[in-house]
């Protein structure tokens, strides 16, 4: 029953197309995040399935009902959102409760019923112990947290979450997340949650939706979308510094493929097919190695700049005169000027079309 399904959904305000054409679907019990940049449609797509906007065209279901016309007040969902839209006046329980004493459920719940949900949601938010006090006297993880409970105590099927954990400090958003995790859990509702964040959707999400200028660019697990990306898009919104993305020239000479790029020429285990072809390589910073000069396949570069990480460092280099991000070990005698040499990890190459910027099977 709590699937959720967007079927070529059209959303325009006035003649500007927001959304176009989106069809996707949720599970039932999933915990799906809607990935993409500002300005990308995430919240109004929360919104439409909410039915706090309604769809210019398409339909929204949820099971095998169709809910496009259905009153917000008559879909199963609670919505939490990134400013958390609590009564600063009101205390943790008041504000807790407030979605059960709301007029449309008026004596649907008796007082005994209410304290009961109200404490269960305030445990699992880990607010049992601070329910008398006002909101305005918390701090913003706590009111974040009762945000939460307010979504919970209402036992939708379905809870849809707006960057939750937007305001949060980065310690605080790590712990939300595990808690997100847990509850969603145990809970065994279905949760679709926005975010431009690609770690918070890697870490929580079942499965990940990306989108762009309104447009469903791939949906698919968080390996999927990190290690089979669908386009150049999908490809440098996950990861940190993004994939490094450039034209190179194919040619094969005594049986193998080599690729040139800014007037350095290296093997590439392709099929002698792809000789003669220009493809967009892409290589995540993790995987380019540092090596020694000399070694196996190398490509020359000069080094731009250096960011010390604890452990690991990005170093920014310079191929001719193009950039070059590559993350590894921290290495001390690595200066500003210096010419190293990089060796790409194949295992991790991802290959594109220059045209259509899609994925390139082999
Ligand atoms: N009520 C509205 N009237 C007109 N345009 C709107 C309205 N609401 C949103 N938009 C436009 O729709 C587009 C998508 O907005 P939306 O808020 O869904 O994006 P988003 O991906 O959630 O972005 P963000 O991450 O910045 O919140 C934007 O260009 C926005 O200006």
């Amino acid at each position: 029953m709590a699937s959720i399904r967007l079927n070529q959904v059209v959303k325009k305000y006035d003649d500007n197309l927001i959304i176009n054409r989106l069809t996707m679907e949720c599970k039932e019990k999933e915990f799906l995040a809607i990935l993409g940049p500002s300005g990308a449609g995430k919240t109004t797509i929360l919104k439409m399935i909410a039915g706090i906007e309604e769809v210019t065209g398409g339909s929204v279901f949820f099971g095998e009902r169709d809910y496009t016309r259905t009153s917000p007040q008559d879909r199963d969902l609670s919505m939490v959102f990134e400013n958390y839209a609590l009564y600063p006046h009101l205390s943790v329980r008041e504000n807790i409760s407030f979605p059960l004493k709301s007029p449309k459920k008026k004596g649907q719940f008796s007082a005994s019923e209410i304290e009961k949900r109200v404490q269960e949601a305030a445990k699992m938010v880990g607010l049992d112990d601070k329910l008398e006090r006002r909101t305005d006297q918390l701090s913003g993880g706590q009111r974040q947290r009762v945000s939460l409970a307010r979504a919970l105590v209402k036992k939708t099927s379905v809870i849809l979450m707006d960057e939750p954990l937007a305001h949060l400090d980065a310690k605080l958003r790590v712990q939300m997340r595990g808690e997100l995790k847990r509850i969603h859990q145990d809970l065994g509702a279905t949760i679709i949650y926005v975010t431009h964040d690609y770690i918070e959707a890697m870490a929580m999400a079942d499965r990940i939706a990306v989108t762009n200028n309104g447009e469903l660019q791939q949906i698919g697990t968080p390996e999927e979308i990190y290690f089979q990306p669908r386009n150049e898009f999908v490809a440098t919104i996950v990861g940190e510094p993004p994939m490094n993305i450039f034209q190179a020239e194919l040619a094969a000479r005594d049986g193998k493929v080599y690729g040139s790029w800014e007037g350095q020429t290296f093997e590439v285990p392709l099929p002698g097919s792809f000789s003669g072809k220009a493809v967009d390589i892409g290589i995540r910073p993790n995987n380019i190695n540092l090596v020694p000069a000399g070694s196996d396949n190398s490509l020359a570069a000069i080094v731009d700049d250096v960011e010390p990480l604890g452990r690991q460092q990005i170093v920014t280099v310079q191929v001719g005169g193009r950039m070059l991000v590559v993350k590894s070990d921290r290495d001390r005698s690595i200066t500003l000027g210096q010419t190293v040499h990089l060796q790409f990890d194949y295992a991790y190459l991802h290959l594109f079309d220059t045209v259509t910027k899609e994925r390139m099977v082999l």
